[in-house]
């Protein structure tokens, strides 16, 4: 039937059509796979009726179509389990017309280990694709793999190597879901494959590149045993050192923390937060810089389960992000433009701050996240201090006469600071894409200088590392307008984070927080 069809094969013309069903998907690396989305709120009705099948563990199951759905580019990594335990009713409903089965609901248990396993074997993607590799029969066997059936060894390898499950309970799991979902031949295949990795370990023998050569095979080495691109290797064994890129890479492999800050725009203190996630049992810790925040290493779904997001009494906040707005430093009565707002984190933490006078003006290109800013204003009861304007800023600020006490532009930049919570942008961003950012975060410099007023203040701030889009942007801008000079931010942020040019820089690997860098201007009188 057409409707349990949403995952839809469209053959090339070397596949062999008769070989591909619901529930024997059979492609190659020539095959285009698409994932069409279900219709919201409503499952397809097929999924109900379908045959639980209960040998399979859901959280493979769930993990593998979520693996295949990343990849082809219908769902993003950092995706959290918004709808919690026995829910997730689009998420099965993926899965059953995916691998034509369903399995039971997914218990607490079982979301955790799909967000670990998603995460990590998308983060260990390169590293674990060259062991797979490497014990296949031959070259083509990899090349050629059909998606799912190398999502389901991905899972497996990584399952042994870097969760260290029982092996031999992993080789039997992922036989049976590849036996299941694709053909009794995909199950020997994995079968194999995984047997030999076993072999491997035992014999700690794991076929893996030695760190030796020129600069070049040196890269390429590290990029394989660190799972990351070559290029941002190279890039960071320049600016950095080979020690300190490794330790970069390390951190961007390590399981992300999170931090919240309590809504002080609806009354919520730090001490009322901390009450909740005690009663939640979820660990944490307040933060050593900042007084609305607390840490947290685990336990976040917990914290989206219980509501606590949903009510507005917190948001998610890294402390790194929380620190840019000390660079700005609202103060009460003040006007403030947020550049590039949505979807708000700084605009929200910003209206907080304010008490109820003052302005923020939140503007941005994208309607659809200013909406989410929108909302999000108003359960956080800081929507009399925020306006939203949706706008390109560089024709807002040509068309417009604004001039406000402070601008914040938080630029479209590269990312490369929050690798270790956004599992899959290494391996979307290339090395491209830095001289078009370059260009952008340039040309929005230009435009958010206009609605300085003289003697106002514009930060600009990136969840970057890269000294491309950091501080040589400031450099770069310092040169177009010698109207503006830098305001040093030792008095905002503790001195750990201060620059040796008075920049903001939060750095992975000494702060434990994400990337971020910010620079104070002052515009002349
Ligand atoms: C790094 S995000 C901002 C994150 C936000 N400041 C926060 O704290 O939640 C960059 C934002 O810039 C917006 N943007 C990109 N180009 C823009 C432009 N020309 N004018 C206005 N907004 C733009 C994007 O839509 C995106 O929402």
């Amino acid at each position: 039937m057409a409707h349990v069809l949403s995952l839809r094969v469209l053959l090339s013309a070397e596949t062999n059509r008769s070989s591909i069903s619901s529930k024997s998907l059979k492609l190659d690396k020539r095959t285009k796979t698409s994932i069409s989305a279900p219709r919201k709120g409503n499952l397809n009705p097929s999924h109900k009726t379908q045959k639980v099948n209960l040998e399979i563990s859901p959280h493979r199951a769930v993990s593998a179509v979520r693996l295949m759905r990343i990849e082809m580019g219908g769902a993003f990594a950092d995706l959290l389990n918004e709808q919690g335990k026995g829910s997730g009713a689009n998420e099965m409903g993926y899965v059953g017309r995916t691998l034509g089965f369903r399995t039971r609901d997914l218990e607490d248990r079982d979301l955790r280990l799909v967000t670990d396993i998603v995460g990590g074997t998308i983060r260990w993607k390169r590293y674990l694709d060259h062991l797979i590799s490497s014990l296949c029969h031959d070259a083509n066997t990899f090349t050629r793999m059909e998606p799912l059936l190398l999502q389901i060894l991905r899972i497996g390898f990584y399952e042994i190597i870097k969760l260290d499950m029982p092996p031999y309970a992993v080789v039997d799991e992922n036989v049976r879901l590849a036996k299941v979902a694709l053909r009794h031949g995909a199950g020997n295949m994995v079968n194999a494959i995984l047997r030999k990795l076993v072999l491997h370990m035992e014999n700690s023998s794991l076929p893996l590149p030695k760190l030796e050569g020129d600069d070049r095979t040196q890269a390429r080495a590290l990029a394989t045993l660190h799972s990351h691109p070559v290029w941002m290797v190279r890039r960071w064994t320049k600016h950095l050192g080979q020690e300190e890129a490794i330790r970069l890479m390390m951190w961007n492999n390590s399981d992300p923390s999170f931090s919240l800050r309590a809504n002080s725009g609806k009354g919520v203190s730090r001490a009322d937060l901390v009450t909740k996630l005690d009663v939640l049992k979820v660990p944490h810790e307040p933060s050593f810089y900042l007084n609305d925040f607390v840490r947290m290493k685990t336990g976040l779904q917990m914290v989206i389960q219980a509501g606590l997001l949903k009510e507005g009494l917190c948001s998610v906040q890294d402390e790194s992000a929380g620190l840019v707005v000390s660079v700005v430093d609202p103060q009460q009565g003040e006007s403030i433009v947020d550049c590039c707002a949505a979807p708000g984190g700084k605009t929200l933490y910003m209206a907080s701050l304010l008490s109820g006078q003052g302005m923020v003006h939140a503007v941005d290109i994208n309607e659809g996240r200013l909406r989410i800013l929108k909302e999000t204003a108003k359960l956080h009861q800081v929507d009399g201090v925020i306006t939203t304007i949706h706008a390109d800023i560089r024709t807002f600020s040509d068309n417009n006469t604004m001039k406000c006490d402070k601008v914040l532009l938080d630029a479209p930049c590269s990312g490369l600071g929050v690798l270790s919570k956004r599992a899959d942008l290494r391996w979307n961003r290339k090395l491209e894409d830095m001289e078009q950012l370059k260009n952008l975060q340039d040309e929005l410099l230009d435009a958010a200088s206009l609605l300085v007023k003289p003697g106002g203040v514009l930060v600009y701030s990136t969840c970057s590392i890269d000294p491309e889009e950091n501080e040589e942007r400031i450099v770069a801008f310092l040169l177009r307008h010698p109207d503006f000079c830098i305001d040093p931010i030792g008095r905002y942020v503790p001195p750990d984070f201060v620059t040796e040019h008075g920049f903001y820089f939060s750095n992975p690997v000494k702060h434990f927080l994400d990337g971020a860098f910010a620079a104070r201007l002052s515009r002349a009188i």
